[in-house]
């Protein structure tokens, strides 16, 4: 999807600092190609005007020798100094060019690493919230290209400025008017480019909204996640109608937009075109009175192009670095976002024989609303713990707390009667494990499928085809390679599983790690009923000795759980065995019941 632009509206000194952090990032990614680069730049920007003024010496020697007097030797000689000056031109540009490759991918490697460092310190909060996540891909995208971007921009423009003084300096040599003339000329086109350049992004600032959507739009035909869908409901014709009209949408602008440009482009090349011709006019009229030699005039002639080009990239290059560095500061945003240290905090060691909740609320960030409030309930070794209640009641949200992935607003969390805020989050969390209700569904082997819930200790892989079992994945065995067989459709080779077959490699993935704290979030959502029921048995099994979370919405399996929590609006409403909640009568019994007579009902088809 197309990314977001950065707002173009900061402070000249926040640009000044994001220049000089750009700066830092490219010089630490590679100190010695830096420097290179850097050097063979600023040398090679002093040519022109060496070329330029062994170029008349040259033609004036050719004049004079037309006349007679001058030895062959004395123009090889110049010849020469021009030769050499091309070599010497090449060597620059190439060493140039090498250096400029290899500091681009230290940069981009350094900068990678840094953003993945920041990525996998990020609490699960900011990737919960759509700006930050925004500002990640955005930061991953533009890696590559930006800081490399402002570094060689700034050089060029160090190089303009000498190439300006030196050729300046010749072409002064031809009157005091030539040169402020011709730098006068290359102004208009530039003014009118970069004019119409910022107009340009601005125009696709505003569209940036519009073109996410058309591209989601697009990605909506184009992607295998979708097609089932869009084939049976046939709803692919309104969708290109919409992609294309967000399209037409843009090329009015687009043309508006051109045509201006077009208008402006014209009459700046015309009032450089006189400009040029009075300069020239004037230089003529020197020449007339036989005052300007015939090399003189090869640096007027060769000099306007050099002086144009050059005020064109001094100009064009100061508003590109600043552009970049609109970009770069969605990077420094990324990596200025304040991060929660998961290993800050007391180490907790051992097994955790209780969690209790105590009055626990809780509000996610920047919303309005509390999504649980008062929550109480304790959980025991030994025990199993069922929460039950309908959509977005706030049963994950127990979950993310109870793992220490969020902190609580309101009351405590405490473990083995300790509060659990004490405790470094990473050291609680080595104690449980878990499967989500969205698993992972990792684009590796089935192994590593399994062995990375202990990746600490890679000789626990020994262990997988245990868990395997138990989690009743037995099709692994039948799979071309085994628990070697590449999964998913990603990448070459790889085998595509049933949800359910996904479902039954994240149990084993559960069970893989030795902890003291279990948690199926809808454990048997896309099970068959004979899996289902396997893995309620094995849940039983595991169950002894440990501390198991259950939410589902299959009552059939909520019914084990030694202790049953209703919630409803983010507060819990009841709680007891299945029996006693049935006894009472209230909002379970009455969800079970109308669960139970779905099943039981004879339901015959519609006449
Ligand atoms: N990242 C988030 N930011 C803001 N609100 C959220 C976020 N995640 C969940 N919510 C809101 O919190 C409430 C509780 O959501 P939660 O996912 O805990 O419900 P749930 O009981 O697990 O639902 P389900 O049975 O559908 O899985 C919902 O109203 C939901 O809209």
């Amino acid at each position: 999807m197309r990314a977001p632009l950065p707002d173009d509206h900061l402070p000249l000194r926040e640009r000044l600092r994001d220049l000089r952090a750009t700066l830092a990032l490219v010089w630490q990614a590679s100190p010695r190609h830096s420097l290179t680069y850097a050097a063979t730049s600023l040398a090679g920007s002093a040519l022109p005007a060496a070329n330029l003024y062994v170029g008349k010496l040259l033609l004036d020697e050719v004049a004079r020798a037309a006349q007679g007097g001058v030895a062959y030797t004395s123009l090889l000689t110049l010849l020469g100094a021009q030769v050499s000056l091309v070599v010497l031109g090449s060597l620059l540009s190439t060493v140039q060019s090498a250096a400029q490759q290899l500091l681009g991918d230290s940069l981009q490697h350094g900068v990678s690493r840094r953003i993945l460092n920041k990525a996998a310190t990020l609490s699960v909060e900011n990737f919960e919230n759509a700006e930050t996540y925004d500002r990640l891909q955005q930061a991953y995208r533009e890696v590559g290209s930006r800081p490399l971007g402002v570094a060689t921009q700034l050089v060029s423009l160090g190089g303009a400025a000498v190439t300006l003084g030196s050729v300046g300096a010749l072409m002064a040599t031809l009157g005091p008017w030539v040169l402020p003339l011709v730098v006068l000329a290359s102004v208009p086109g530039v003014v009118v480019g970069n004019r119409f350049g910022v107009e340009g992004y601005r125009m696709l600032r505003r569209q940036t909204h519009d073109a996410r959507v058309q591209n989601y739009l697009g990605s909506l035909l184009t992607s295998d996640a979708h097609v089932k869908e869009v084939r049976l409901f046939g709803f692919e014709g309104e969708l290109l109608r919409r992609w294309r009209d967000y399209y037409l949408g843009f090329r009015q602008h687009l043309v508006a937009l051109v045509r201006r440009r077009a208008g402006w482009s014209f009459g700046a090349a015309l009032l450089s075109a006189l400009l040029i011709g009075l300069a020239s006019a004037l230089i003529l009229r020197r020449a007339a009175a036989g005052e300007v030699s015939v090399g003189e005039f090869s640096v007027f002639v060769l000099g306007i192009a050099q002086v144009q080009s050059t005020v064109s990239s001094l100009l064009g290059g100061g508003s590109a670095v600043y552009q970049n560095l609109l970009y770069m500061r969605n990077l420094f945003d990324f990596l200025e976002l304040p991060t929660r240290d998961l290993d800050a905090g007391e180490v907790w060691s051992g097994p955790i024989h209780t969690i209790e909740f105590r009055e626990v609320g809780f509000r996610y960030p920047l919303t309005e609303r509390d999504v649980l409030r008062g929550v109480s309930f304790t959980l025991r070794r030994g025990e199993a713990l069922a929460l039950v209640g309908e959509n977005g009641a706030g049963k994950t949200t127990v979950v993310k707390l109870l793992t220490l992935l969020f902190v609580p607003t309101s009351g405590q969390i405490l473990l083995n009667g300790q509060d659990a805020a004490r405790f470094s989050p990473r050291s609680v969390q080595r104690e449980m494990s878990i499967i989500f209700q969205d698993f992972g569904q990792y684009q590796l082997t089935a192994r590593d499928n399994v062995a990375l819930a202990d990746a600490a200790q890679p000789e626990g892989a020994a262990r997988v085809p245990a868990a395997l079992e138990r989690a009743g994945a037995d099709f692994v065995a039948g799979l071309p390679e085994g628990l070697d067989t590449p999964l998913g459709r990603l990448f070459q080779g790889g085998r595509q599983l049933s949800g359910g077959q996904w479902q039954r490699l994240a149990l084993a993935r559960l069970y893989h790690r030795d902890a003291s704290v279990l948690i199926f979030d809808e454990p048997t959502a896309a099970l068959d009923a004979r899996a289902e029921f396997d893995t309620i048995q094995a849940l039983r099994e595991q169950t002894r000795g440990r501390l198991t979370l259950l939410i589902s919405h299959r009552f059939s399996t909520v019914r084990l759980a030694d202790t049953i929590v209703v919630l409803e609006g983010g507060k819990v409403t009841e709680r007891g065995t299945h029996a006693e909640l049935m006894a009472r009568g209230g909002h379970y019994a009455e969800m079970y019941t109308l669960q139970a007579r779905g099943y039981s009902e004879s339901v015959g088809p519609a006449s």
